[in-house]
């Protein structure tokens, strides 16, 4: 199992060296520079709430709005012990160029609770998330700030958001307020398709890195990270693309098997009691301290931030690293992969058709329409081919790898957007 996050060094470290290598190449205008630097609101809520047993227990959340130069602040909610005001803000600001880089009309926020939901009754995570939600007041609204689910959090939390942010507004208005979170169920307003959206995504880029290396994706071995909403789409998409999962790691242990897993019926184990993938019947328990190095062409991590680390990043065999996740590599093992001639497809680029499904989402509410999973799929697939081919001409036109790429290319728009308003006087 891999260690926390918080032992390792800090995201928010990781976030803005990536920041400064792109800045630095495509010598971007020094005081944007600094606007980009720095996190525009960083929000701190102590709240109490009531346990099952009657107790009162006191949480702590976090909102940090980074920059909404391009429009509301958007990005997920995430429930675990490790968020802390350095997560929520490296978060938070690769959401701005996740936004920024998929021309979304979006800024960069992300949040959430410190706490560790396994210890919650559902009735406690449904008083907490609704306390939360008092706590945060209108510093989220549909047009401000828009959150939506990471880990730990689900459509049944972002349909409780949404009742009770609409519940603090006049009766008569409230229907106007259903799109303050995205990510809801499909009966409360959601999207057809938003559950699968950022797995869908992963999958899209990585079909277009075998276009473009001339590969084909049949038969090819790969391991994920994570078997939670991504990790699961992802290898629900890469089966249906012919390739075939043969190692999974997720916080109950690590499993493998070189024949294959078939992902739907890991699925529908971890969806059981168990509620992970420790003891599945079809494939064995191995040791999982060294999961990256395991034997398969391409690596999906889709769990937590600091993943892949310079200790790790010298034994990785496989061709292709697809993040999944957000800030799952650091910048030391990204020197290593390129030296080692392995792709990477950043998570700014390959994660973000979660956050352009919400997008439509967020659209669909707007103007009171209702999409089908075909208009979902069809356009998410056509955004991210863009967005992948965009991220290649950049890397070449400035001979840099792809995550500089898609940085140069998310901070671009919003250089242009500073130079137009014209605050520089
Ligand atoms: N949901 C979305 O739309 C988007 C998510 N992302 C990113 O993708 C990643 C996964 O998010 P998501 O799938 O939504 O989250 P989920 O909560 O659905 O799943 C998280 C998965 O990570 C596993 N995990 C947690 N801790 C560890 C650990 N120490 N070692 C190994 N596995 C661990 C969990 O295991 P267990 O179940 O056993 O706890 C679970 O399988 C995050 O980095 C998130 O920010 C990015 C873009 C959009
Ligand atoms: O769907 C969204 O708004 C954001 C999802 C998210 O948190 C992410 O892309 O990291």
């Amino acid at each position: 199992m891999i260690t926390e996050e918080k032992k390792k060094p800090g995201m928010y470290e990781s976030v803005q060296k990536q920041f400064d290598r792109a800045a630095d190449i495509m010598g971007l205008d020094n005081n944007i520079r600094r606007i980009l630097s720095t996190t525009n609101t960083e929000i701190i809520v102590h709240f109490p709430v009531k346990m099952d047993d009657g107790s009162v227990e006191i949480f702590t959340g976090y909102r940090v709005q980074h920059n909404n130069a391009l429009g509301p602040y958007k990005g997920g909610l995430r429930y675990h012990p490790e968020v802390d005001i350095n997560a929520a803000k490296a978060l938070a600001t690769w959401m701005t160029w996740k936004t920024s880089l998929a021309g979304l009309p979006y800024g960069g926020g992300k949040g959430g609770v410190q706490l560790n939901p396994k210890q919650y009754s559902q009735a406690e995570l449904e008083r907490i998330t609704r306390r939360f939600t008092y706590a945060l007041g209108d510093n989220i609204g549909p047009e401000y700030d828009i959150p939506a689910p990471d880990v730990n959090t689900n459509a049944q939390m972002m349909a409780w958001i949404a009742d009770t942010y609409m519940s603090t507004k006049a009766p008569s208005e409230r229907s106007k307020y259903m799109h303050v979170v995205t990510g809801k169920p499909v009966g409360s307003g959601g999207l057809e398709g938003r559950d699968r959206s950022t797995g869908f995504g992963v999958v899209v880029t990585i079909r277009e890195w075998a276009k473009l290396r001339n590969i084909s994706l049949e038969g090819k071995k790969y391991i994920v990270q994570g078997f939670g909403n991504v990790g699961q789409w992802a290898s629900v998409f890469m089966k249906e693309s012919g390739a075939i999962l043969v190692g999974v790691q997720d916080a109950t242990g690590t499993i493998y098997n070189e024949n294959g897993i078939d992902p739907e019926a890991l699925i529908t184990y971890t969806a059981g009691n168990n509620g992970g993938v420790k003891d599945f019947p079809h494939a064995p328990e191995v040791d999982g301290s060294d999961f990256f190095a395991f034997d398969c062409d391409i690596v999906i991590p889709a769990a937590l931030g600091n993943q892949i680390t310079e200790e790790n990043a010298p034994r990785i065999k496989a061709q292709l690293i697809a993040e999944g996740a957000n800030g799952p590599t650091t910048p030391e093992a990204d020197v290593i992969l390129n030296e080692k001639g392995i792709d990477l497809i950043p998570d700014i680029l390959c994660n973000s058709g979660g956050v352009i499904g919400s997008y439509y989402e967020w659209l669909q509410n707007r103007n009171g329409e209702i999409w089908t999973l075909e208009d979902v799929i069809g356009r998410l697939q056509q955004k991210l081919e863009i967005s992948f081919a965009s991220v290649v001409k950049v890397a070449e036109e400035h001979n840099t790898d792809w995550r500089t790429a898609a940085y140069i290319q998310a901070i671009k728009r919003i250089e242009l957007a500073y130079k137009q308003r014209g605050v520089f006087p």
